[in-house]
């Protein structure tokens, strides 16, 4: 076991002095309290030193405060200003009155009866007077009830400080006395020193690779939005683009060119927060509208009865991020299209451990000639995989949008297959009305869920907390932004 040279330092400046504070010791070594301690931290551990910390209150006046010192308080100050009797008019007229005056009453050293103010005797000064004027002196008062009320004036201000105390053991004290080697310690070699032998004669700083290093805790990216940037970077390396969009959508955008039926239960108010604005339909609406009367252009029949553009353009905070999907295709409706968009999305759920009202959802989807089903599956295989989930299997579902469609789910230990959202191939119901010809293959997750399972929480809220103990424990899961594992 070597000493560091600043712990042989710090033994051989405390010898002599036995006990002393750190600062005191800081001062004779010509260093900075901080790395004092630090150093006395090390010799403690090995035995040669104690360190003991200390945290003190101390008490001190304010600006406030400092107005009275000598003068006395205000009510004192007042209650000198006259002498048995004074009209209250009068007294109003001191500059200390506003708070003095009440003060007085407060104490029971004056009586007001018909405009005068009378005085109740000569009281002795009380206690918060006493203190006020200890703390003055810089004596640190003990009476906590009269600083608590000195405090609570505003005249008299808290403050703790620290202190830490380093003292020798006898071992500390037996090692200087055998003598202590104070050469200045190498840390570095230069090319120079390596070439021509001198560092051979160097006194060498050692290092324990042993010792466990006090633990910090930098600044790091919260764990979710790490994993978000995992997905991320995961589908930009698949090379899809990243789509943008508005978390209000007209309902025309968010259910209607999806084929999502106007009597859908999904549109009720209980389930979708609408909002009070509306937005205009766009151009060529009227494709929609048809799919949704009868079927348009297409064998479809749609769903019948008559499409209400007025239920089309109440806006709302978009239930999924497939409003965004269908945009996207529509300006970009030539293939190979492949985008992925992360974002929030917003269902009137009843908050509990595993539901919140607000949570993300990774969408995505891919247009081009003679892609399938197959291709669906495989894609949503090869993300997962990359996200961590080797065993994935697909389960039919249904949605309105797509056909055929499916539900992903992965196996986790110790829960079982996990659904994780959904998927499908979409519908020629919501890509003819948009004049797309090529099938497109899309899928939505609940990414909430995905970290939840990632970072073993069995509760999604802690997601969304700024819980500091939980964030500074969590591991990094996922990937670095260099791309390693
Ligand atoms: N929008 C669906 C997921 C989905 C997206 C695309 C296709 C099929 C399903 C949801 O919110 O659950």
């Amino acid at each position: 076991m070597e000493l560091t040279l600043n712990e042989k330092r710090l033994l051989v400046a405390l010898e002599p002095l036995g006990t002393v504070d750190a600062a005191t010791l800081a001062d004779r070594m010509d260093a900075r309290r901080e790395a004092v301690v630090q150093y006395a931290l090390l010799a403690s551990d090995r035995g040669l030193a104690t360190l003991e910390r200390c945290v003190n209150t101390v008490y001190s006046l304010t600006e406030e405060g400092n107005k009275y010192v000598g003068a006395g308080l205000p009510e004192r100050q007042l209650l000198e200003s006259f002498a048995a009797e004074i009209p209250m008019r009068d007294l109003q007229q001191h500059p200390l009155a506003k708070i003095g005056i009440g003060q007085m009453r407060k104490k029971g050293w004056i009586s007001i009866r018909d405009g005068i103010v009378r005085k109740e005797g000569s009281p002795a000064p009380g206690a918060d007077e006493l203190a006020f004027a200890n703390i003055a002196k810089g004596l640190i008062d003990e009476d906590g009830e009269a600083i608590v009320e000195l405090r609570k004036r505003g005249l008299v201000q808290e403050e703790e400080t620290v202190t830490y105390t380093v003292a020798i053991t006898p071992e500390g004290r037996e090692l200087v006395r055998r003598g202590l080697d104070l050469r200045e310690e190498v840390g570095t070699l230069t090319r120079e020193q390596i070439i021509s032998g001198e560092w051979k004669d160097l006194n060498l700083r050692r290092y324990s690779v042993e010792k466990l290093p006090k633990r910090i805790y930098p600044g790091k990216v919260h764990p979710y939005q790490r994993m978000l940037d995992d997905m991320r970077r995961i589908l930009l390396d698949m090379g899809f683009t990243e789509m943008h969009g508005s978390i209000v959508q007209s309902s025309f955008w968010n259910f209607d060119a999806l084929f999502q039926p106007q009597d859908h239960p999904a549109r009720e108010m209980q389930d979708t927060f609408f909002l009070g604005e509306e937005w205009p339909l766009p151009a060529g609406f009227e494709r929609v509208r048809d799919m949704h009367e009868h079927g348009g252009e297409t064998s479809s029949t749609g769903w019948g009865g008559v499409w209400s553009s007025k239920k089309a353009q109440q806006c709302v905070l978009r239930t999924h991020t497939t409003s965004l999907s269908i945009q996207h295709l529509v300006e970009h409706p030539e293939p190979p299209v492949k985008a992925f968009c992360i974002g929030r999305v917003y269902r009137r759920e009843a908050i509990d451990p595993t539901h919140l009202p607000e949570f993300e959802q990774l969408e995505g989807i891919m247009m081009d000639r003679g892609v399938t089903f197959s291709h669906l599956l495989g894609f949503l295989k090869e993300f997962y995989r990359k996200m961590g989930f080797e065993d994935v299997r697909f389960r039919p579902a249904y949605f309105p949008y797509t056909e055929p469609s499916v539900e992903p789910e992965v196996w986790v230990d110790g829960l079982g297959w996990v659904e994780l959202g959904g998927a499908g191939i979409f519908r020629q119901e919501v890509t003819a009305p948009c004049g797309i010809q090529y099938p497109v293959l899309a899928w939505g997750l609940g990414v909430s869920r995905l970290a939840m399972l990632k970072v073993g929480l069995k509760d999604l809220r802690q997601l969304y907390r700024s819980d500091i103990e939980w964030i500074r424990e969590t591991p990094i899961v996922g990937r670095r932004p260099d791309g390693g594992e």
